[in-house]
């Protein structure tokens, strides 16, 4: 079997594509939606995808506020930098790229963004929101990435069975949710799951999300089943994979999603979604 190989650049820019005329229609309105992007420090991958938020900003037609700070800001410095931007009219969504350098506690960070400018859906009360199935405000931009990448590829979720490998709070617990909402049958498997391979191999839809370059192989994925690749590893040839193992993997599934170029991607689109959304909840 040749397995459909999901294309999440394209499914991106529809998404881009979309939101760019919904962005005109608000401008006809006098809203003008607005990210504030706040990195701190010099992760070159960081600015990598900063750089790639503002890129989409401006061609969906969101004002991006931009502050790199250096590695040396306090946790204090970071904190009025939030409280100012929750105060100002003209940003909707702030946006604090993680990780953070390692003397600034991310929780509390997280913590003092206003809930209705947290477009990456990371304070606790959004993702309480989403845990008890209301998903009319802002979603997880990974997960949600994941659920429009299948929804968009027309493979049903309802009462397929879902396995997420990893448990982070920016992807596997929240796609674990995501998937239970949409009526799936869902397992979050993590490093001190027993029989990984037994279960992974009872997936229809298979989400990986651990950190381990190709670490999902073959034997282990179910014929017929959908593989979601959220990894992002470099081989020592500079090479990026993702955790499945993608040529010993794609002809035993029905889709599958290849790295870069899969969910990666959808997380930027989703992250826009979300900024016009907050601009029309506030306004
Ligand atoms: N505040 C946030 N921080 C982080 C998030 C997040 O959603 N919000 N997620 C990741 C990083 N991230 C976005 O910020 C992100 C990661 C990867 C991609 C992507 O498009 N990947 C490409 C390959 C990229 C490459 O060439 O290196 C792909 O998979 O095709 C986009 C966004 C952690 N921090």
């Amino acid at each position: 079997m040749s397995a459909i190989i999901i294309d999440g650049k394209k499914i991106s820019q529809d998404i881009k594509d979309e939101l760019k005329k919904e962005v005109e229609e608000l401008n006809q309105k006098n809203i003008f939606p607005g990210l504030a992007v706040v990195l701190v420090g010099n992760d070159p991958a960081s600015k990598v995808y900063v750089n790639n938020k503002k890129k989409a900003c401006e061609y969906i037609g969101i004002k991006s506020f931009s502050y790199e700070l250096p590695e040396e800001t306090t946790e204090e410095e970071l904190l009025n930098l939030i409280d100012v931007l929750n105060k100002t009219k003209e940003v909707n969504g702030i946006l604090v790229q993680l990780p953070l350098p390692k003397h600034i506690d991310e929780n509390k960070v997280l913590l003092s963004i206003d809930p209705i400018k947290d477009v990456d859906c990371f304070h606790p009360y959004n993702v309480g929101l989403v845990s008890i199935g209301k998903t009319d405000g802002f979603l997880p931009c990974t997960p949600a990435g994941i659920v429009e990448l299948i929804k968009r590829t027309n493979i049903e979720i309802e009462g397929k069975n879902c396995v997420v490998v990893g448990r982070s709070n920016i992807v596997g617990k929240p796609v674990s949710q995501l998937l239970l909402g949409n009526n799936g049958t869902v397992t979050t498997c993590h490093s001190r799951t027993k029989n990984l391979s037994k279960v992974c191999q009872e997936a229809d839809i298979l989400v990986a999300a651990i950190g381990k370059a190709q670490f999902i192989k073959e034997d282990m994925v179910k014929e017929g089943s959908v593989l979601i690749d959220v990894g992002v590893n470099r081989l020592e040839d500079g090479k990026l994979c993702g955790d499945i193992d993608f040529e010993g993997c794609k002809d035993k599934a029905s889709a599958i999603t290849p790295v870069p170029g899969g969910v990666g991607p959808m997380t930027i689109a989703m992250l826009m979604k979300n900024c016009v959304k907050a601009a029309v909840m506030q306004n």
